[in-house]
């Protein structure tokens, strides 16, 4: 991705006693970048480095072929002059203004010529035209939530910045917001970086991981690929499970089940109310892929997708965590130990992943 002009390359090495972050990174440049890491990894401190409210010695930053640091030339672009959007935690408004006035007050700072998204647009896609009187106090957390990303999308930023948004608000406000969060994802051209230490929210709206570990970028790369990693810890979680991105190709009215496809292959589930060819995000559990060495039709099993075996680990005593390849996208399989041997699963060898549940992201 070097030297692309669409990506985003970003260097920091900066740190204080007890932390050092020191990252090198190639991004994609658009769709949502996961920043996920434990507590203290540093991803606030690489947010608060993109935006330029802290200033690494030997920094260097490009954003869609905008070179806001290089330190090598001296070049520093300071935050109120770099075209970017923050959100934070908890949405700080003006309390003595209503939220019109919130949104207009935000957009100040921007010139008429820049304002590629326009504040109508920015309200609509967040859903908040009957909060638009309304004085910040009288909104909910979500509410005020979804506020602060119109107001930051309204300056038309090249850059969104998102720190934990949704962590402040409870599950019932969180299942609220996020499918205003993926109507972002479609329907604007803004790369984001959005730290979570949630996975289920890096699962819905992430494309890209960056996993921070003591400052360090311990992985990089698209979410399928990441998620599926055996040498990272997301594979070893109970929960661990796979992203896979497919999209609506046929509906079986009979039976009330729709068969997606990815990678050619059909994955068949529960009936969905959505036209044909409509993208969706699967989730597959590691726990719900069997393998069989056979193409079976003799079992209930719906979806059987022929793979083969990447890698294994048996840190678990009892039990062997699989990666396996379908037709170039990442699946995990949790099996036991004895089955693994049983059936000699080793690298390179083919087999039938018996998928038993899919669930749909988004
Ligand atoms: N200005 C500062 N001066 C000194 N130490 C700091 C400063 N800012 C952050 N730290 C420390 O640097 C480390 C990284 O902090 P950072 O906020 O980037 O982590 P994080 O991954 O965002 O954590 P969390 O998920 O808890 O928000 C932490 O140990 C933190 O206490």
């Amino acid at each position: 991705m070097a030297g692309d002009e669409a990506a985003i390359r970003a260097r920091f090495g900066l740190g204080w006693p007890g932390f050092r972050l020191d990252v090198d990174l190639a991004l994609p440049g658009r769709g949502v970048i996961a920043l996920f890491g434990h507590s203290g990894s540093g991803k606030t401190t690489l947010l608060r480095c993109l935006a330029g409210l802290e200033r690494a010695a030997d920094g260097y930053l490009a954003v869609r072929g905008e070179l806001w640091q290089d330190e090598a030339q001296r070049l520093f672009v300071p935050t109120h002059r770099r075209p970017l959007g923050y959100v934070f935690q908890e949405a700080s408004l003006f309390a003595h203004l209503t939220v019109r006035r919130n949104l207009e007050f935000g957009l100040k700072r921007v010139p008429a010529a820049s304002r590629r998204i326009p504040l109508d647009q920015a309200i609509a896609l967040l859903g908040i035209e009957p909060l638009l009187d309304r004085m910040p106090g009288r909104l909910s957390g979500g509410e005020r939530q979804r506020v602060a990303i119109a107001r930051a999308l309204a300056t038309s930023p090249r850059l969104l910045l998102m720190d934990e948004p949704l962590a402040a608000l409870d599950v019932k406000r969180k299942q609220e917001i996020l499918p205003y969060l993926e109507r972002l994802h479609a329907e604007l051209d803004i790369p984001v970086v959005y730290v979570s230490h949630a996975p289920e929210e890096v699962a819905r709206l992430a494309d890209h991981v960056v996993l921070l570990a003591d400052g360090r970028a311990l992985a990089v790369g698209p979410i399928g690929e990441v998620m599926a990693r055996l040498d990272l810890p997301f594979a070893h979680d109970e929960d661990a499970f796979v992203v896979i991105d497919a999209r609506v190709a046929a509906h079986d009215e009979a039976y009330a089940l729709t068969r997606l496809e990815f990678a050619g292959l059909p994955l068949w589930i529960t009936g969905l109310d959505m036209p044909l060819a409509s993208r969706v995000r699967a989730r597959v559990l590691a726990r719900d892929v069997s393998l069989a060495l056979t193409e079976r039709h003799d079992s209930s099993i719906l979806n059987v997708l022929p793979a083969r075996v990447v890698s294994l680990d048996e840190a678990d005593p009892g039990r062997t965590l699989v990666r396996l390849d379908v037709a170039g996208t990442a699946l995990l399989a949790r099996i036991t130990r004895r089955s693994a041997a049983q059936l000699g699963i080793v690298p390179g060898r083919d087999v039938y992943a018996q998928v038993k549940g899919v669930a749909l992201l988004r």
